[in-house]
This record gives structure tokens, C-alpha cells and sequence, in this order.
């Protein structure tokens, strides 16, 4: 494509070479990725500047770069007043605008997101539509799986996964979008048909300077619906009409607002709900009709994540029926809730549980079935909210018997600062410290008599551990595994 074709997206930049006649065979970012005809976009991220490394990028071949500021080079350089801003226009463009031509639901909130885009696509898969999803454990186009850098990835990433699921036929595309993206501006450029929101509670506040920064950041996946109307493609924001931050989001959007929940009135909501270890019950009562879901997922809050799943299908024109065989369709989401089962007569359950608000929700669900003592395993990453900490222990004491505090990721923190913050202050005998994570799963396990329940949180389906600046092998439900059948000898 002709520079300058690409350019029309961007209204005001200023540049003192002649860019007629370059042509651009791709964009980059890394300018470690760079080639002979790569269009250089500077990005002044956390770490590193990429205004730096536009020389190297210029060495590489670029044919041209977008920068903040003029830079003394001989490649044509373009300088724009926001280039997060330019990369989304330059990519949407480039990539002929996907999103405008498949239907795009995207999930923000604390927690859940995973857990909805997953039944999301269950759903819509069931509708023989095919799916694409994008978020934490990785990308999905049908059945092919891809990793992904970011829960939501750079705006660059997005418009060409969606470029190439376009080619590929994907007829529904479902994505997480975290509120690091929303506040970095990854998502400028996605035309979202359906935004879903779980809920808010505490987590990031060492990237928000506070709850009300976080959940600003968050409403602007609904802000960013977009304001035009077209009668015939409406927008939607599915909203929990239980949170708190319910009224303020519902305000974020100029579109409409369809709501799901339990306690206050809502459009879709679920009665006569029966939690059990083995599953949920309940009756999906909708505008258009009613049906019962007997679903493999456990815990209340998974009640709400099915809710609004089905709300986001129900407004893009899924079936009732169809949106039942989809819930009921998954048995589980990786990590999430899952059973370690090696022959045992006490339950192991690893879980992604990371904040106060989700181990407290884990939790919860567990003591509702639980027969005898619960031990929970527990710790909390490193370079990450500082805060959560002692709410995270607190939790773990008020809802379990025994917990042992370990290590989660603690990255470039000492594990025992980290532990020290979340013990300081416990009054309470019935936890210790270990901060070997395979120590204190190990502990844990051999500590439980039958009937008692293990639970493992905070890294669900995570295969490593990041320790300093390196990642080692560790994945909880093989370490569990380990430990149940080395005790059962
Ligand atoms: C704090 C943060 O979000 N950082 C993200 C950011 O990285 P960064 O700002 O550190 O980038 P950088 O390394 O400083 O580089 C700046 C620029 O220089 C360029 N560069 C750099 C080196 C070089 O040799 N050449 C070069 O051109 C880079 O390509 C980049 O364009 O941009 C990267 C590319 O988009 C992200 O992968 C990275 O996410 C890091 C890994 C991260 O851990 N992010 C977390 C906090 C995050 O975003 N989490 C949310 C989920 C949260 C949740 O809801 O639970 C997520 O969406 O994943
Ligand atoms: N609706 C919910 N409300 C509260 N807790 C939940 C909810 N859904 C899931 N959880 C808990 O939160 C954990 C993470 O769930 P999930 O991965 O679906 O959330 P997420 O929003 O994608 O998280 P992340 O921000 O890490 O991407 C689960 O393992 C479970 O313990
Ligand atoms: N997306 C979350 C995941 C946290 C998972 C937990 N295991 C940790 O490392 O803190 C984050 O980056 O904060
Ligand atoms: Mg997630």
C-alpha cells in the first residue's frame, strides 16, 4: 500500500521529506522486526523508548517513520502529535478495517472475563458460527490455538489477527479487554458491536492511581462503542446490573444498555439457583422466553458469568435454545475451578483466583459444599498491586480453615516481602509461610484427609513461574498431581 494512501487516515502530521511513491509492505513496532518497506511506528512504552531504536529501524530498511518529534535520519520521517493513536489508524487501515466486517464482542471487568469469552464461544460455536477469541490463555481461530503477548495486545497485533481471521471466514470474534489496554489505547481501531461487563473490584492499583482511574479506564470500552447509529447493526453494552458501578457505566455509552443480575431488576436474570459441587442450576429468565441451565461450572459467580454470556448472545440474535446447549456444553475452563483428581479421597482445585474479590467468590462456592477442613495455597505476584495483598490473606483466613502463604510470581520482588506484606499484622495461628510454591503445595496436599478440599490459587492455567527476570516450567495441577500420588504410596 502507498504510503500516502495510508496516511489519509491520519488528518494532521508534518514531515520534511518527500513521501510520494513509498510504498509500505508492513508495519512494525519492534524495530528488531523490521525489513526492507516496514513503516517504523515509535512507541515511548514503560521500559524502553522506541523513538531510540529508530535508527536501528532505519538500518533494518524501514521505508519510513512515524515519530513524536523530528528525528535527524535519512529515512522520510512522519511526525504526528499521538503515535499510539497513529498505529491504530495506520493498522486499521492497512488491514482494510476487519472489525468493521466481523461482528466483534469484547469483555472488560475485575474478574470473569476469561471464564464469558469462553462460554461465549462455546455459545456462538454451537450456533455453527465460526469463532475467533482473543485473552489470557491465548488466541483461538476455530480450532487453532496462538500465544498472545497481553491478555488485550498492542493495537498493531489486533488489526492483523483480525485481518487474517477475516480471511479465514471467522463469522463471531470475542475478546478480553483488559483495562491496561483500554488505558493504553490497544483497542483504538476495534468497532465493537457488544461490550459485556462483569464487574469491578479491586485489583491494578499499581497501574490506576486509584478505584475511580480504574473504572474510568474500564468504561471506556463502552464510551468507545462508538456514536453513530445504524438501526439495522445496533451496539450494545451488557451490563451487571448488581455492581455498584453499575449507573456510572451505563452513562459511558450512548448506546443501548441491556442489563443482567440477581438481586436488582434486570432484563436476563436466573432463578431458582441450585449450587452444587457438581454443578449449577438454575432458570434463565430472558425478554424473550425462559429456559433451565444445568451447567459443570460451580460457585454463584459463575451464575453471573453465564448471564452474561447469554445476554451478549441474546442481543447478537443467538437462540435460547442454542445459548442452553452452549452453557451446558463447557465443563470447565482451564485453570479455572479445575479438579486435580489422582485417585484421591479429598478434592484438589487449582484456580486463577488473583484478586480478594475472586478468591473471596472461590471461596465462598467451596465452603457452600465443603464436608470437612478446607487448606488453601496462596500467594500474590510480584510488581503487581501491593495493596491486594493483606486482603488476599485476609480472605484466604476468613474463608478456610488453614491456608499456607507461598510465592505466586514474585518477579523482580523478594518472595519475602511480598509474603511479608500480606502476613503483616495477622493475629491469627491457623496459617504459615512457605515460600517454595512446590513446598507448600506439597504441604498442603499432605495435610488433607478425606473429604477435605485443597485449594490452590492465583495461577489457574499458568505452565510457569517468573522468578526475577527468568521463567521456570511450573504448573500447578502437574505439581498437585505430583504430590497427591507421591503420598497416596
Ligand atoms: C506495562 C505494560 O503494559 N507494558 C506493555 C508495553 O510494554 P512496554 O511499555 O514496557 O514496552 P517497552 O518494552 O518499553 O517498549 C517500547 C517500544 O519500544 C520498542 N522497542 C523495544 C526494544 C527494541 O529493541 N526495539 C524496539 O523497537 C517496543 O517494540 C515498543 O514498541 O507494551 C508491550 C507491547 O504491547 C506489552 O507486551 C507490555 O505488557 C507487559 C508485558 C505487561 O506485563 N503488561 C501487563 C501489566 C498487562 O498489560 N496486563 C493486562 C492484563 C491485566 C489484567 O486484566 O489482569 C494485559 O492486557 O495483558
Ligand atoms: N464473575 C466473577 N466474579 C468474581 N470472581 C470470579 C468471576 N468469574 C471468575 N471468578 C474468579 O476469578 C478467577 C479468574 O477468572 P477469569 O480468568 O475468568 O477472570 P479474568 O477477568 O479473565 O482475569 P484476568 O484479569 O486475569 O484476565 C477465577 O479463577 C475465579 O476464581
Ligand atoms: N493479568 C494479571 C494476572 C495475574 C496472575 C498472577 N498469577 C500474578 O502473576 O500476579 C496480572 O498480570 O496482574
Ligand atoms: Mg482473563
Amino acid at each position: 500500500m502507498k504510503l500516502t494512501e495510508l496516511l489519509l487516515g491520519i488528518p494532521f502530521y508534518e514531515t520534511a521529506s518527500s513521501i510520494e511513491n513509498i510504498a509500505v509492505h508492513s508495519i512494525e513496532v519492534d524495530s528488531r522486526n523490521v525489513k526492507p518497506g516496514s513503516l517504523f511506528v515509535c512507541i515511548e512504552g514503560t521500559k524502553a523508548d522506541g523513538h531510540e531504536y529508530a535508527g536501528e529501524a532505519s538500518h533494518n530498511g524501514a521505508t519510513a517513520i512515524i515519530s513524536e518529534r523530528p528525528l535527524n535520519l535519512a529515512t522520510p520521517t512522519i511526525v504526528v502529535p499521538d503515535t499510539i493513536r497513529a498505529l491504530a489508524m495506520l493498522a486499521v487501515r492497512f488491514y482494510d478495517h476487519p472489525t468493521g466486517n466481523i461482528p466483534l464482542i469484547g469483555v472488560t471487568g475485575t474478574n470473569g472475563k476469561t471464564t464469558v469469552t469462553y462460554l461465549l464461544e462455546s455459545i456462538f460455536g454451537q450456533w455453527q458460527k465460526k469463532t475467533a477469541l482473543v485473552g489470557t490463555i491465548q488466541m483461538k481461530v476455530g480450532d487453532s490455538t496462538f500465544p498472545v503477548p497481553n491478555t488485550t495486545p498492542d493495537a498493531l497485533f489486533l488489526q492483523r489477527a483480525f485481518h487474517q481471521m477475516a480471511s479465514d471466514g471467522v463469522d463471531q470474534a470475542i475478546m478480553e479487554v483488559s483495562s491496561h489496554a483500554l488505558d493504553m489505547g490497544r483497542i483504538y481501531g476495534c468497532d465493537y458491536d457488544v461490550a459485556v461487563f462483569t464487574n469491578l473490584t479491586q485489583d491494578h492499583l499499581d497501574y490506576h492511581q486509584n478505584v475511580e482511574d480504574y473504572l474510568w479506564a474500564k468504561s471506556l470500552l463502552f464510551s468507545q462503542l462508538g456514536n453513530t447509529y445504524d438501526l439495522k447493526k445496533p451496539k450494545f453494552a451488557v451490563l451487571n446490573v448488581d455492581d455498584d458501578n453499575f449507573k456510572k457505566l451505563s452513562k459511558s455509552t450512548a448506546h443501548h444498555v441491556v442489563t443482567y443480575g440477581l438481586h436488582k431488576e434486570a432484563q436476563v436474570t436466573a432463578k431458582n439457583v441450585k449450587v452444587t459441587a457438581e454443578g449449577t442450576y438454575f432458570q434463565l429468565s430472558a425478554p424473550s422466553g425462559t429456559i433451565s441451565i444445568n451447567s459443570r461450572l460451580i460457585g454463584m459467580f459463575n451464575v453471573y458469568n453465564m448471564l452474561a454470556a447469554s445476554t451478549a448472545a441474546i442481543v447478537s440474535g443467538v437462540p435460547l435454545t442454542v445459548i442452553k446447549e452452549g452453557l451446558e456444553k463447557i465443563t470447565g475452563v482451564s485453570g479455572r475451578f479445575e479438579p486435580v483428581y489422582a485417585g484421591q479421597n479429598y478434592s484438589v482445585i487449582v484456580d486463577y483466583a488473583h484478586t480478594p474479590d475472586s478468591l473471596e467468590n472461590v471461596l465462598q462456592a467451596i465452603s457452600g459444599f465443603a464436608r470437612r477442613k478446607v487448606f488453601v495455597v496462596v500467594g500474590c505476584g510480584g510488581d503487581r498491586d501491593r495493596t491486594k495483598r493483606p486482603l488476599m490473606a485476609r480472605t484466604a483466613l476468613n474463608f478456610a480453615d488453614y491456608a499456607i502463604f507461598t510465592s505466586d510470581n514474585p518477579r523482580t520482588e523478594r518472595p519475602s516481602s511480598i509474603l511479608a506484606d500480606m502476613t503483616e499484622g495477622l493475629t491469627e495461628t491457623n496459617f504459615e509461610v512457605v515460600e517454595d510454591r512446590r513446598a507448600a503445595i506439597e504441604k498442603a496436599v499432605s495435610f488433607a484427609d478425606e473429604d477435605d478440599i485443597v485449594l490452590i490459587a492465583g495461577k489457574g492455567h499458568e505452565t510457569y513461574q517468573q522468578v526475577g527476570y527468568e521463567t521456570f516450567n511450573f504448573d500447578d495441577r502437574k505439581v498437585a498431581r505430583d504430590a497427591i500420588l507421591a503420598k497416596e504410596k
